[in-house]
């Protein structure tokens, strides 16, 4: 038998396609994993940049965070991995641009566009509060588009998990978009905070998407005494925006987070997402109002130049970097370069291993009923010709049981191949339950159960 070495994901199973954003830490580019031809967005961050700025625990964090998450309205990372220069993500690919580059080019958001877009984030939040998680930095920049227009959630940078029944306390955020018990929580005025600090950055979110303006004039400057004054004043809403769409605003604009919207269901209550079926929203069956422009990328084409002249080390080129450097430091192993935090993950193993452990739990189960009827059957006395009143209540019992595909159709195929024998789900037919019981048998080896 040949033992083969199990390859980790790493940068070689990607093809670097184009350059298309670039935040504090890091650049993002738009990649093909080479066997299934999928596209991706990957986000890589220089390990020394990372270290010099004392950012690397936050990277480790978001990656460890994200790799627990799933929703269709966040951008779901599917792999990470590391080399001797960068820490990769490699995500959900969002063609449609982020917020802030359609509100920079002057798109104008109706009504039902927010609307729309407050539900789909909405969803997010409150499973993203199903798994203790606050985000801590919604804003514009930070919600990407799909093709079609739909709403979702990136950087985790600094989001947090909760302990159950504990509050967070840190002043981390975006200044225009925090929310006042932040600041409080900052001034020592509450003992800290929670989910709702989300919901009302979603508020402001809405705000400035409808009018291209924030609600509350705060910048990076303000000092904190003054930003608790801002947030305190009356919020001016133009007089030609819906009584309806003012009334979810303020509710997410309310200043007391017990007060304020802060689950799903609250803002189904409200008269203007009253009519909207939620389940819709999550299926994405609502066709945004908003397209993102297609003849287009979504993103500054300065982005892929700049990689190609100006970047000192360019992503096309590490490899062949690497394998110089590599054979220079023939005696060293790269592995002790490498940040050991830092976790490899791959979704698609999670989700074979898990339903790996859902098939075989499946089956335990099925195994311990099959058992269970098997005594109490051994226990009634046996009768050759079954009364219809016995067949009906035996036939049940019988065909509960899941009778392994293989075993039915071919006894002998049962030696062969039993890591992957199936179990089908077989519901009594009518002439089934007609008929006399026939002796039993588990059919996995694992067990060997007959009774004959
Ligand atoms: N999954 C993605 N799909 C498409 N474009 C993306 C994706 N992730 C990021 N981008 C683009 O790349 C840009 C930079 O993303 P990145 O997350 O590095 O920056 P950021 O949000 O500004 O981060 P930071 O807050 O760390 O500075 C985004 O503004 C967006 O335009």
């Amino acid at each position: 038998m040949t033992t083969q070495k199990k390859i980790k994901i790493n940068f070689d199973h990607f093809q670097i396609l184009r350059a298309i954003g670039k935040g504090s830490f890091g650049k993002v580019c738009i990649v093909q994993k080479r066997d299934s031809g999928i596209l991706y967005a990957m986000k890589y961050v220089s390990r020394s940049v990372c270290e010099s700025r004392g950012a690397l625990g936050g990277v480790i964090k978001e990656v460890e965070l994200l790799s627990s998450l799933e929703h269709p309205f966040l951008v779901n990372l599917w792999f990470s991995f590391q080399d001797e220069e960068d820490l990769f993500m490699v995500c959900d690919l969002l063609t449609g641009g982020d917020l802030r580059y359609h509100l920079q080019n002057r798109v104008e958001f109706s009504e039902q566009s927010v609307a729309l877009l407050v539900c789909e984030l909405g969803s997010a939040l409150e499973y993203l509060q199903t798994q203790r998680v606050i985000h801590r930095d919604i804003k514009p920049d930070n919600i990407l588009l799909d093709d079609a227009g739909h709403a979702h959630l990136t950087d985790f940078n600094i989001a947090t998990r909760l302990q159950k029944d504990s509050l967070a306390c840190s002043m981390s955020g975006t200044k225009p978009y925090m929310a006042p018990e932040v600041f409080m929580c900052a001034l020592e005025e509450v003992a800290g905070y929670s989910y709702p600090v989300d919901w009302w950055s979603l508020g402001v979110v809405a705000y400035e998407m409808r009018s291209n303006t924030r609600p509350f004039v705060l910048h990076s400057h303000t000092p904190l005494v003054e930003i608790k004054n801002v947030l305190n004043t009356s919020v001016h809403y133009p007089h030609y925006w819906s009584h309806e769409f003012i009334d979810l605003l303020q509710k997410l604009l309310c200043v007391h987070p017990g007060a304020r919207i802060s689950s799903q269901q609250e803002l189904h209550q409200t008269p203007l997402l009253r009519p909207t079926d939620f389940q819709l929203v999550l299926e994405k069956s609502i066709k945004p109002a908003f397209k993102p422009p297609e003849d287009h990328l979504n993103c500054d084409p300065c982005l892929e130049l700049e990689e190609m002249i100006v970047e000192t080390r360019p992503l096309h080129k590490k490899k062949k970097r690497l394998a110089k450097q590599r054979s220079a430091q023939r005696d060293s192993d790269p592995e002790t370069a490498l940040v050991k935090e830092f976790i490899v993950y791959n979704r698609f193993k999670e989700l074979k291993r898990k339903a790996m452990e859902k098939k075989e739990s499946d089956w335990q189960r099925e195994l311990e009923l099959a058992m269970a009827n098997s005594i109490v059957n051994s226990l009634a006395p046996i009768q050759e010709k079954p009364t219809s009143s016995l067949a009906t209540t035996v036939a049940p019992t019988a065909t509960a049981l899941n009778i392994c595909a293989r075993c039915t159709s071919s006894p002998t195929a049962q030696t062969k191949d039993s890591d992957s024998i199936e179990f089908i789900d077989r519901t009594p037919s009518p002439q089934a339950a007609q008929m006399t019981p026939t002796p039993r048998r588990f059919c996995c080896k694992t067990t060997s159960t007959v009774r004959e």
